[in-house]
């Protein structure tokens, strides 16, 4: 019923050569977008050559942050309308490295979810704890209260197209993966936070995906839980094989 998501967010590891090479290493080997969607978020420098060489393949292209606006006397931002007219499909935001390091906080993420989707692309909208927050014993109320600022105002049919990841900061970079079980309890609390505010219906349609230390050996029992539905991954999917082997998780 959902179409699992798996993407890799490159963070700011790669140049526009070695972006065009990993597309020309794995696009004959992704599997069908209808089946398992296949996304890559590259930095705004690399977007043109990920593009350029994904054309006609079935890989996805995602943005790793844009700004609210579309346009104007925003030096050094990125705007979603061009985002949209060059091409890409999907824009992560509200990523814990943008909020800790840029500050960023639960209303400009809201601000960017609008102006991602009036602009007719997806958003990719993470969500996550400390582990501070995690050992108070607060990690789903913290969560449910960034999903609920994320989500401010967006339409049901909006949301049933949504991608959420949770992914827990102590799990971020330092191969340190929640175990499929605590995974799988904050997604849970991820989609019972979509159907408090819409419905069970839009609850259904709406897309979770884990985020923190996913690699080729646990995505398979992480994909297994019945709240997650993809993957966002940073590290693993710097590498073409590791990044077929995660897309290719039902092989
Ligand atoms: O932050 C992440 C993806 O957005 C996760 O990064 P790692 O997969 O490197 O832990």
């Amino acid at each position: 019923m959902r179409t699992p998501i798996i993407a890799g967010n490159w963070k700011m590891n790669m140049n526009p050569e070695q972006t065009a090479e990993f597309v020309k290493a794995v696009k004959d080997k992704l599997p069908k977008a209808t089946e398992v969607e296949s996304v890559i978020a590259a930095p705004a420098v690399d977007l043109p050559a990920l593009l350029e060489n994904a054309k006609g393949s079935e890989l996805k292209v995602a943005a790793e942050n844009c700004y609210f606006e579309d346009e104007g006397a925003f030096t050094g931002e990125t705007s979603p309308k061009v985002l949209k007219e060059m091409g890409v499909d999907y824009v992560i935001i509200g990523h814990s490295e943008r909020r800790d390091y840029f500050h960023e906080t639960d209303e400009d993420i809201n601000k960017k979810a609008h102006a991602i989707f009036n602009n007719g692309m997806t958003p990719i909208v993470c969500c996550g704890e400390s582990l501070e927050t995690r050992e108070a014993g607060k990690a789903e109320e913290w969560v449910e209260a960034q999903v609920k600022a994320a989500l401010k105002d967006l339409t049901a049919e909006q949301v049933s197209n949504l991608v959420i990841a949770y992914e827990p900061i102590w799990a971020i970079g330092t191969g340190k993966t929640a175990t499929s079980d605590q995974a799988e309890e904050i997604c849970a609390v991820v989609r019972k936070t979509v159907a408090d505010l819409y419905d069970q219906d839009v609850a259904d349609k709406v897309r979770i995906q884990y985020g923190g230390s996913v690699k080729p050996d646990n995505v398979k029992e992480l994909m297994a839980k019945p709240n997650i539905d993809g993957g966002l991954v940073g590290g693993a999917s710097l590498v073409p094989e590791s990044y077929l082997e995660l897309v290719n998780f039902n092989d």
